[in-house]
């Protein structure tokens, strides 16, 4: 059995100051290797939960451990700076080259800190474009890249700290078919390339789960719904729960794709 690289117990998060429920009673564990998506209706408390599983924020009750260290004993910044973290949201200098914006994933800064960059530090940006087909992007300011290639430098970025565990918050957000399935196919590649490596997708839709994905946690209103493998959890009784709908689902090739279940 795999190592352990996120576990948590018995999880709830409360909003302050009225109290809302957003986390409820969350066990889940992450080990290495694994590829898992994070689903539910709007709200559901997705963001929260991975936000947990990178240490950028505490639970109410119950415990996170990540990476072998118990959140609310530890540094958040240092055990930060061991987790890839990618988000269409992040803030970043669009100013900045494809290769800064690569670099700063060395040092987990918005801003370039030139004076901790060694020539191995900046060559492992150029090496990490190329790993996800940006090599050509070096000069590019980050600003003047299409959506799908921005997708590819950030995850280039999170690789940078050479994490255990990576995570991504809506990353084919706004993104179009073909830029979509470049990063898609970003992702598988690196399930091949770093056997070890454990990512989390916070997605909406099915179609967007590389076929890697071998595990997945459904989410309603703060509560696990179903959490194991895709075989278990991805079925049309599982997301119909989830979503409140009836929903089918459909794999081929290795991908899913769902849709409302047809009534005639
Ligand atoms: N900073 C905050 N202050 C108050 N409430 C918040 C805050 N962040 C999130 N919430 C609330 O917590 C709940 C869960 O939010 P979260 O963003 O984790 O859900 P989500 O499943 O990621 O949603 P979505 O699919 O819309 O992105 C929502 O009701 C949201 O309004």
């Amino acid at each position: 059995m795999s190592t352990a690289l996120a576990e948590l117990a018995g999880v709830t998060v409360l909003r302050h100051p009225a109290g809302q429920v957003v986390l409820d009673g969350v066990d889940w564990r992450v080990r290495a290797g694994e590829h898992w998506a994070l689903l539910g209706p709007n709200g559901a408390g997705k963001t929260t939960l991975l936000r947990l599983l990178g240490a950028q924020g505490h639970p109410t009750r119950g415990t996170v451990d990540v990476l072998g260290h118990r959140i609310g004993r530890v540094d958040l910044r240092e055990l930060r700076t061991r987790i890839g973290f990618v988000s269409p949201m992040q803030e970043v200098p669009h100013n900045a080259t494809a290769h800064t914006v690569v670099l700063t994933g060395a040092t987990g800064t918005v801003q370039p800190l030139w004076r901790a960059y060694d020539p191995a530090t900046r060559e492992r940006a150029h090496e990490l474009l190329s790993e996800l087909n940006c090599k050509d992007l070096a000069d590019r300011p980050y600003g003047a890249c299409s959506g799908g290639q921005r997708a590819r430098v950030l995850v280039a970025r999170a690789l940078m700290s050479a994490p255990a565990l990576l995570l991504l918050d809506e990353p084919y957000n706004a993104l179009d078919l073909p830029s979509r399935e470049d990063v898609i196919d970003a992702m598988r590649e690196l399930s091949l390339t770093r056997p070890e490596l454990a990512t989390v997708t916070v997605t909406h839709y099915l179609e967007e789960l590389p076929g890697s994905t071998g595990h997945a946690l459904l989410l309603r209103e703060g509560r696990v719904q179903a959490c194991g493998t895709v075989d278990e959890v991805l079925t049309g009784a599982r997301l119909s729960a989830c979503f409140g709908r009836p929903i089918e689902v459909e794999r081929n090739a290795g991908r899913w794709a769902a849709r409302s279940a047809r009534t005639v």
